[in-house]
């Protein structure tokens, strides 16, 4: 486990380009395996999490192949390809992966796979997958009926209507994905809106798709066809980098390429309400185009002011109120986040861990079950260790609150942001370079 000491630093400067998004680099692959012609990814994520999901499509009879900065996927096709039955899939710490996966997989009839991962996955539960693909006719069987290891045996699926019980973009999408195999037409319903790659996808797939406010339709289909796709930088690993040049002093950034999908745009709204200047056009809040939309930000150092968020807002941020929370106890007044209780179930219980390390550094935050409240002083905070308890969004959270801090900050188990960005450390020693 590395540990990793941020100093305060001079001013963020320069041009940033973040890595590729996660969530879309994982769906592109998933498609392009279900496809029957080879599919050309740009930009693919090359880390930990999105690795996983290449080893697993290839344990499923799908060929990888680099070419430079393109990935060509020779996929299976839809139905009946799947060779390798019996078979062991490793989803290593991604739970979008776990999740979406089993989608796939209970479709194809009379076969069966386990599915596991690392000590982190196997706290995560996948009873939120297990009933609707149960209702829709497949088998999912999980250790004490929630938890991985746990296989997934493949029927005739039939398709359902399904309203979510969470606003879970991956449970949206693992039932999205069966019902591509499902005899009629297969409906879910969110409770509010998540991120929508995949709905995305699946038009550009030539999928029967529709969508009517937050009811979402799809028919089964014999084929998927892609055309190549080009995957955006990714706002939530931009998020930390953005949060720095919030934080400290005098900066000023310009992110490129990153994806400006709206339902991935919580956390810029959130920064702009508590005072954050961030210039660059957004996709307007209920867009549907099946292109993702991709900008550029202008973003500088600001004063910040507390702020309350949403229960909306909550999915459309959900992997940055972490930083939410570090940028309350920068702020002046109180940082309020309520309705967050998924955060739980995350790759560490981020409630309690943002709470427990960011108090360590010297903020005000109390606990609630189902989020904080930061009473932020409108000062730096002190600094002090942070653990990032295996979780790569509390490492960078906690190199972030290093670099804005009075005195630094030491994080123990750095080596975790290379799940969803390997180079993290690298950039910010390169933006913060010009001022040293
Ligand atoms: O679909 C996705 O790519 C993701 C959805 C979110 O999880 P939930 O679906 O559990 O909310 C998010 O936290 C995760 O990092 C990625
Ligand atoms: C929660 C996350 O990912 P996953 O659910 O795929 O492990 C994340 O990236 O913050």
């Amino acid at each position: 486990m590395g540990e990793r000491r941020f100093e305060p630093v001079g001013p963020l400067r320069g041009e940033y380009l973040p890595p590729a998004d996660k969530s879309i680099s994982h769906r592109a692959a998933l498609l392009a395996a279900m496809a029957d012609e080879p599919v050309v990814i740009r930009n693919y994520l090359d880390a930990a999490d999105t690795r996983s999901t290449l080893t697993a499509l290839e344990r499923l009879g799908a060929g990888i192949e680099r070419r430079g900065d393109e990935l060509v996927v020779r996929g299976v096709g839809l139905r009946g390809a799947l060779e390798t039955t019996g078979g062991l899939l490793d989803v290593g710490n991604s739970g979008t992966l776990m999740r979406m996966l089993p989608g796939w997989l209970a479709g194809q009839a009379g076969r069966r796979w386990t599915i596991d991962g690392d000590a982190s996955i196997r706290r995560r539960p996948v009873d939120r997958i297990a009933e609707p693909l149960g209702r829709m006719g497949a088998q999912i069987a999980a250790r004490e009926g929630r938890y991985p290891p746990f296989t997934v045996t493949g029927a005739q699926l039939r398709g359902i209507e399904y309203d979510l019980p969470v606003a879970s973009a991956q449970v949206k999408s693992c039932v999205l994905l069966a019902g591509l195999l499902a005899e009629g037409v297969t409906e879910v319903s969110e409770p509010v809106p998540s991120r929508d790659h995949t709905e995305r996808l699946l038009v550009r797939a030539g999928v029967p798709f529709e969508r009517r406010g937050r009811r979402l339709r799809v028919c089964p289909v014999d084929a998927l066809e892609l055309e190549p796709i080009a995957v955006p930088g990714d706002p939530s690993s931009a998020a930390f980098v953005i949060a720095a040049a919030l934080l400290v002093p005098g900066s000023r950034i310009v992110v490129r390429g990153v994806g400006l999908n709206w339902t991935r745009c919580g956390f810029l709204a959130i920064a702009e309400r508590m005072g954050a200047v961030i210039v660059g056009s957004r996709e307007p809040e209920g867009s549907f185009a099946p292109e993702e939309p991709v900008g550029e930000l202008d973003v500088a150092a600001a004063p910040l002011e507390g702020t309350t968020v949403a229960p909306e807002e909550v999915p459309l941020a959900i992997d940055e109120l972490p930083l939410v929370a570090l940028l309350g106890a920068f702020a002046d007044g109180d940082t309020v986040v309520r309705g967050a209780e998924e955060l739980r179930i995350k790759e560490s219980d981020r409630i309690s861990a943002v709470c427990e390390n960011l108090r360590a550094l010297g903020a005000e935050i109390e606990e609630l079950p189902d989020g904080f409240v930061v009473h932020g002083t409108g000062a730096p905070l002190r600094g002090g260790v942070v653990d990032a308890r295996g979780d790569h969004r509390l490492a960078m959270l906690g190199a972030i609150a290093g670099l804005a801090s009075q005195a630094g900050v030491v994080v123990r188990g750095i080596d975790a942001a290379a799940v969803s960005y390997p180079g993290f450390v690298d950039d910010l020693a390169r933006l913060t370079a010009a001022s040293a």
